[in-house]
């Protein structure tokens, strides 16, 4: 503001006009009975003695003695008449009716009157309902305002303080701003981005306005498919699991197979296949490694090969010498890569083997990467080495349709063959044609031929996917032969054809007797094939070399084809991922409870025990594998088990009911504030980053003497103690599987007893009085359900019976781990009573009647030391465990 007032009174001084200026009356005068920059170097006529209250704008009713030297300071009131556009006086009428009018630039007489349009929101610029001064619209883009002075000069009331002229009456409340809503003035178009509303054309208050509001209109791109979002942004419920499609149509809406949340078995089992031949091995393998290259494993095993230096010459391969195929693995990235090895091949020109980096540069999905080429002596002769990439499990055209073990080898020749068959023939074949297309316009546009276009050189990767493989190979060999690369890339359509014609045949002669294959592909396939065959074989009718725009244009239907069902594969397979989506994350949770859980050899630890927060991860870990049903038997949900591990892991604010198992302690907890928390010593705030280095450090890792000071106190759960069920109350439903009631469910770990319903109300209707059920004479006796026939009782684990509490024991391949251990306060600790975890075939009862009772029922260790503490009162706490386990060793 200041920036543009300095400027102002600085040409009022040298400005020649400043005295006809000096006689102009104000038009904030004129308009508002004031002009804030009056006393701020406004150059125009402040007198308003001139004004006629009855010209004026401002209500009649006011009186023209409000318009003195007090109304002119004065804002617009409550008193003021209300503002209605159409009756209004316009700002150009207003300046009409004015005697001042004759002071004003004639170009403001002519000034149209400015009638805002209805914008797109539907904010129509009505009066609002309420009491207050006439507001004239003021258009600050019209010449007349310009001309006078004002705009240029004075910044207009909005960008400036707009609080000045609100009426005191109206607290104008904070009014969103509606940008991108443009208006057109006199052919220019205004961007309100730029220029706030008028308050006074909208009354916020208005509920019929409210209702109209379009949070989305400043996201107007089209484009834009998230337009809006930003609005009602919600937090991401990463437990949540979105089906993506393609779905089964064949289920019910609320059907779901456990295949469906994972990734399919066919899928998997072919990538696991994959992955084991790739990291096959050949043992005892006397084969070298060959430059960078090691762990040589031939592939070629089909063909015969000369073993012993008195062995017969083998056939000579495609390129006539003598070839072998091996995996290998480069040691400079641990990558597999296919080793070609032309036996007896001396290298003449050096040139020669420069030509496979241009074959580097071509990137095609159907031609195999060529990598790296050279000479060797390793193997004990002469021998040139060609890399390429590796496709584990593929297989050659010529094994697939031509090899012994071909599924096409069933397939009857001649008109009366299965229709069906033909169609999926023609379908093979026309994505061979795309797919083998494609990699020659890549390899001819960049000035290359493939030469390699016959079935033993063509490598199914997948289903129906195709690579050329061994490109450039023939390059090398005949470096100089002295064809042109035109001859090269029209044989490579001649190999094109005979190729298609051979698998369309079911016969790789085919071509020796053209004609009769040729009818025989008019009879069976479409029409579009035969031309097809026709124009590779023979070339365009009008002469000349064929040409790959030709022969794309020729198949551009079957190309769209191809690629649509490309797309639809994409779909299924992107489906498939997200199937894993949640798989690495789950893994992750469940390690950490295969760290935490089941440690007897922490049972004195109070940050292990029933008192620490890790007893928490125990008891969740009953919650969500161990559930029963009413008779007891185990509740086997896959969705359970999926939804309450990525509730876990996203740490929701889900509060759930864990259930000690003795059924004495029910625990109230969060996912975000409990369980995400197991070791509060090292991780305060959640389970989600535990990885196995904060319970488990490597001993090389170890720092020489770990001060692993806890941050905070450990927060321990609150443990209630619920009432007795209030019958007259409405239990929520919490999600949580109904339990059966305690009476028949005896020692069943993570059952919920009879008080889980009351307990499942807010927490603060609880009070921490004892429960009633703690007093030991309410304590049930447990009762022991038989195991099933199959069930078959774990070995114990050696360490078990080794005086072993904090010794390091191996994990993986030879990494020696050991327990870090949080420092001991010096607070007294607390009580607790920890679980004694015992193997059965540990256990040794106290007497023969509890071992014959263990015998027919085959109930565990827990439940038998948890029987003799029922009948002979609580044992000395944490003796349990190592008593048992002292008796059995
Ligand atoms: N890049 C590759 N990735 C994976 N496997 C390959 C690759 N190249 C070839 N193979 C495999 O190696 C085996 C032999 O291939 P090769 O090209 O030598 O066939 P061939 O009939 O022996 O040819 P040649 O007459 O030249 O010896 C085939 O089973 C093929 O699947």
């Amino acid at each position: 503001m200041k920036m543009k007032i300095r400027p102002m009174i600085e040409m009022a001084k040298r400005h020649p006009a400043i005295d006809a200026a000096n006689q102009t009356q104000c038009r904030n005068i004129v308009i508002y009975g004031y002009c804030r920059f009056q006393d701020r170097g406004c150059i125009f006529n402040h007198d308003t003695s001139n004004i006629s209250p009855s010209k004026n704008p401002v209500s009649p009713s006011q009186g023209g003695n409000h318009i003195g030297s007090d109304m002119s300071k004065r804002k617009l009131n409550v008193e003021s008449a209300s503002f209605t556009p159409g009756q209004s006086p316009s700002f150009g009428n207003a300046i009409m009716a004015s005697p001042q009018q004759s002071k004003l630039n004639p170009k403001a007489l002519e000034a149209a009157v400015f009638t805002p349009r209805v914008n797109t929101l539907g904010l129509s610029t009505a009066t609002p309902p309420m009491s207050g001064a006439p507001m004239p619209q003021m258009n600050l883009m019209d010449p007349m305002m310009q001309a006078a002075g004002c705009v240029e000069q004075i910044s207009p009331w909005w960008q400036s303080d707009a609080h000045i002229i609100t009426p005191t009456s109206y607290m104008q409340p904070e009014i969103p701003p509606f940008p991108n809503l443009s208006q057109t003035f006199d052919g220019m178009t205004l961007d309100q981005t730029q220029m706030p509303q008028n308050p006074y054309e909208y009354n916020p208050v208005a509920p019929q306005h409210a209702a109209q509001v379009n949070p989305y209109a400043h996201q107007n791109n089209p484009t834009d498919v998230y337009y809006g979002q930003q609005s009602f942004t919600q937090p991401l419920q990463y437990h949540l699991y979105a089906p993506l499609g393609p779905h089964k149509q064949n289920l019910l809406s609320y059907q779901r197979t456990v295949h469906d949340l994972f990734l399919k078995d066919n899928i998997r089992e072919d990538l696991q296949k994959k992955a084991e031949a790739t990291l096959q091995t050949l043992p005892n393998s006397t084969l070298p490694s060959v430059d960078s290259y090691h762990t040589l494993v031939p592939l070629d095993l089909h063909t015969p090969k000369p073993q012993g230096k008195n062995a017969p010459a083998p056939p000579p391969s495609t390129f006539g010498y003598t070839s072998w195929v091996y995996k290998a693995i480069n040691s400079k990235d641990g990558m597999p890569y296919i080793l070609r090895r032309l036996e007896g091949f001396r290298l003449s020109n050096e040139k020669a083997i420069r030509v496979v980096e241009h074959w580097k540069r071509v990137l095609s999905a159907n031609v195999v990467t060529v990598h790296d080429a050279f000479t060797t002596r390793v193997f004990g002769d002469n021998s040139i080495v060609f890399v390429f990439d590796y496709f584990a499990l593929s297989q050659t055209l010529q094994e697939v349709h031509f090899g012994p073990n071909s599924r096409y080898q069933n397939r009857h020749h001649g008109p009366h063959q299965n229709q069906t068959q033909n169609a999926n023939t023609e379908h093979t074949l026309w994505s061979y044609i795309v797919q083998i297309t494609s990699a020659l316009k890549a390899i001819h546009a960049a000035g290359l031929a493939a030469r390699t276009i016959q079935p033993n050189k063509i490598l199914l990767t997948n289903r129906n996917r195709i690579r050329i493989n061994c490109c450039s190979i023939f390059d090398v060999l005949h470096f100089e032969s002295g064809r042109t690369l035109l001859e090269l890339q029209q044989d490579d359509y001649i190999a094109f054809g005979k190729l298609i014609l051979s698998i369309a045949c079911n016969n790789p002669h085919a071509i020796n007797n053209a004609q009769k294959s040729m009818d025989y592909v008019g009879r069976t396939f479409s029409p579009e094939l035969k031309n097809f065959l026709l124009y590779v074989f023979n070339g365009p009718a009008s002469g000349g070399p064929r040409t790959m725009d030709e022969l794309l244009s020729m198949i551009s239907f079957q190309m769209i084809q191809n690629f649509d069902s490309s797309l639809h594969q994409n779909d299924v397979l992107e489906s498939q991922l997200s199937r894993e989506l949640e798989n690495g994350r789950l893994v992750r949770l469940l390690c950490k409870f295969g760290f935490i859980n089941e440690r007897p050899e922490f049972a004195h630890d109070r940050t292990w025990s029933e008192t620490g927060d890790r007893y928490l991860i125990t008891l969740f870990r009953d919650y969500v594998f161990h559930q029963v049903d009413e008779a007891g038997n185990p509740v086997i949900d896959l969705v359970h088990v999926l939804s309450c591990l990525n509730k876990l892991d996203a740490g929701t604010d889900e509060r759930i009911m864990l259930v000690s198992r003795d059924e004495q302690n029910c625990l109230i907890v969060s996912f975000r504030e409990d369980l995400s928390n197991p070791a509060p010593t090292y991780k305060p705030k959640r389970l989600g980053p535990l990885t196995p280095s904060d319970v488990f450090i490597p001993r090389h890792r170890l720092p020489p003497t770990p001060q692993i000071q806890p941050p905070n106190p450990p927060v321990q759960p609150t443990i209630l103690h619920a009432p007795p069920p209030n019958p007259h109350v409405q239990i929520p439903n919490l999600g949580i599987q109904p339990r059966p009631p305690p009476s028949s469910l005896g020692r069943v770990p993570g059952a919920m007893p009879s008080t889980l319903q009351a307990a499942m109300l807010p927490q603060q209707q609880y009070s921490q009085t004892p429960c009633p059920a703690h007093q030991p004479q309410q304590r049930q006796q447990p009762q022991f359900f038989p195991r099933h026939p199959a069930y078959t009782a774990p070995r114990p684990l050696p360490h078990l019976n080794q005086p072993r509490p904090y010794a390091p024991q191996p994990y993986g391949l030879g990494a020696t781990w050991t327990v870090i251990r949080p420092p001991v306060s010096n607070a007294p600790p607390r009580e607790f009573k920890p679980i004694p975890i015992v193997h059965p075939e540990n256990r040794r009862p106290k007497s023969a009647t509890k071992a014959q009772n263990l015998a027919k029922t085959g109930t565990d260790a827990v439940d038998v030391l948890s029987s003799a503490q029922d009948a002979n009162g609580p044992t000395d706490s944490g003796d349990n465990s190592v008593v048992t386990t002292t008796t059995t060793s």
